[in-house]
């Protein structure tokens, strides 16, 4: 079969699927009709806009400020093949996200949870994710991570090397960085050599069918992806194998999985997990702790460039914890658990840059939100873009000013990690690498951006589209 026939047999297949999605989604459209707002055309709704619009430098902002301004805080679109009801502000924040009734529950693409599978932190609801996320949220925790921090001392210290005096990608080394550090922390990979590779690899792959058309087609990115995941599970297979025959002993994240799950435990022991559940949320925290630390550490790194006075009082707060060190290169725990301002700027990079612009949930029962009847079975996104950029909390939003951050917030103010049972459980190792690498970066390199362009990709984690490429010297020169 050439191509073109391939791609009329797709096109085909797209209709015929859109057709039913829309007509299937024909009686909610209707009942939708109180909710103030705009569908589109038929089938496309504002697809073509909300694309356009997510790319810009502003990305999915300026598609909600305007559709806010219209219509207010409750707002319906169709994007995506999707009929959405868009709401923001705390009070949106608190009945989506603080798990009381349980009236709503994640709602991730098709995509997501083929590649993800069935028993991931992701795909499960009620008292198997609380289950989930005890014994995930365990070696995640802030003392459990101190076995880890000597590598990423290291590791930190190893890349920066390698920027000197070179034009790096920030993007490109951030998440070569990131995915060392969590492939390592979950199954001891080594940093350099074959492994890694195969998992970068496997990973580059999987990461970017997420955002594709859900086509179990040869050549299509879907099915690309979902290869790369079986390829990646049979990796884990024998790993997990010789971990059980006692034959390769770590002190990793698996391995704290692993002893739960020992054939020792007790047949009704609820610590335990199958095979199938270890792969799927050893796969989900690649995923789920990978983009999003490597967006935020690019982010970052190009805020504190385009504001000095922030850069000098940061470089300020590492530089005295160097110079109480005496000449050791290396970090120590106490000093990295006491970077407050670093703290402040990570924060702020997170309200500003807002690298999950909204969170996506599904109406598990029916009900009411300023006016606006909701419906079991609707898909309900909370815009976080427009809560970190409301001027009544945050005055003067497009200042990147950490300052913001010297006093509490109320509650669902500022939702960088989340908040209520589906917060981040990686918040923790996200800010441990982030303050660790800025560290080492603001003790020894100045560096200098190389393009301006402050557009984003279009991807669902927000990174700038050039992958900020700077030219890097050591500070003393
Ligand atoms: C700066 C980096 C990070 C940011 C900004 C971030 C942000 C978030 C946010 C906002 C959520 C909640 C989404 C929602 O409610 O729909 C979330 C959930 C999650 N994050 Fe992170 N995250 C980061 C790093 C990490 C890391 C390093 C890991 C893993 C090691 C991780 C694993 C997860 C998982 C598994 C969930 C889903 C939790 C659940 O559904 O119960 N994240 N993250």
């Amino acid at each position: 079969m050439d191509l073109s026939s391939l791609q009329i047999l797709v096109l085909l297949f797209m209709l015929i699927v859109s057709g039913f999605i829309w007509l299937h989604s024909w009686s909610s459209t209707s009942q939708m009709g109180r909710i103030p707002g705009c569908l589109g055309w038929p089938l496309i709704g504002e697809t073509f806009s909300f694309i356009s619009e997510f790319s810009s430098a502003s990305g999915i902002h300026s598609f909600v400020r305007k559709r806010r301004q219209l219509y207010g805080k409750v707002f319906k679109t169709s994007v995506l093949g999707r009929l959405t009801i868009f709401m923001t502000g705390r009070e949106a924040g608190r009945i989506l996200l603080s798990g009381k009734d349980g009236i709503v529950s994640l709602n991730l693409f098709y995509t997501g949870k083929q590649v993800l599978g069935p028993t991931s932190l992701l795909t499960t609801s009620g008292e198997e994710h609380k289950r989930l996320r005890r014994l995930i949220g365990e070696p995640l925790s802030m003392d459990a991570l101190k076995k880890y921090f000597q590598f990423i001392d290291d590791l930190a210290i190893k890349t920066l090397e390698g920027w000197r005096g070179r034009t790096v990608f920030v993007l490109e080394e951030a998440s070569t960085f990131t995915l060392k550090v969590i492939a390592h922390m979950i199954m001891s990979a080594e940093p350099y050599g074959e492994e890694q590779e195969k998992i970068r690899a496997n990973f580059k792959v999987i990461s970017s069918c997420f955002a594709s058309l859900p086509l179990k087609i040869p050549g299509c990115a879907f099915h690309r992806g979902l290869k790369a995941r079986n390829r990646m599970y049979a990796m884990l297979d024998s790993i997990i194998s010789k971990r059980r025959d006692g034959k390769d002993v770590r002190h990793d994240f698996l391995q704290t999985l692993l002893r739960k799950h020992s054939k020792e435990a007790a047949d009704d022991d609820l610590d335990k997990l199958t095979d199938a559940q270890l792969k799927d949320n050893i796969l989900t925290l690649l995923v789920a702790g990978h983009d999003t630390t490597t967006a935020s550490l690019t982010w970052l790194i190009k805020f504190l460039a385009e504001n000095p006075d922030v850069l000098q009082n940061l470089r300020e707060e590492h530089m005295r914890i160097q110079e109480r060190r005496h000449g050791s290169l290396h970090l120590t725990w106490s000093e990295v658990s006491n970077m407050p301002y670093t703290i402040k700027v990570i924060n702020e990079t997170l309200r500003k840059a807002t690298i999950l612009p909204w969170f996506s949930r599904k109406a598990t029962q029916d009900f009411s939100i300023d006016g606006c009847d909701i419906k079991k079975g609707w898909a309900v996104n909370l815009d976080v873009v427009s809560m970190h950029h409301d001027p009544d909390v945050f005055p003067n939003p497009e200042k990147f000013d950490p300052s913001r951050f010297d006093n509490p917030l109320k509650p669902f103010s500022f939702l960088g990690f989340g908040s209520g049972p589906r917060m981040c459980p990686g918040m923790n190792l996200a800010k441990l690498e982030i303050c660790v690498f800025v560290h080492h970066l603001l003790c020894r390199f100045k560096w200098r951006p190389l393009d301006e362009d402050n557009c984003v990709q279009p991807t669902l984690v927000r990174m700038p589209k050039n992958k900020y490429p700077v030219a890097v010297e050591p500070l003393e020169t």
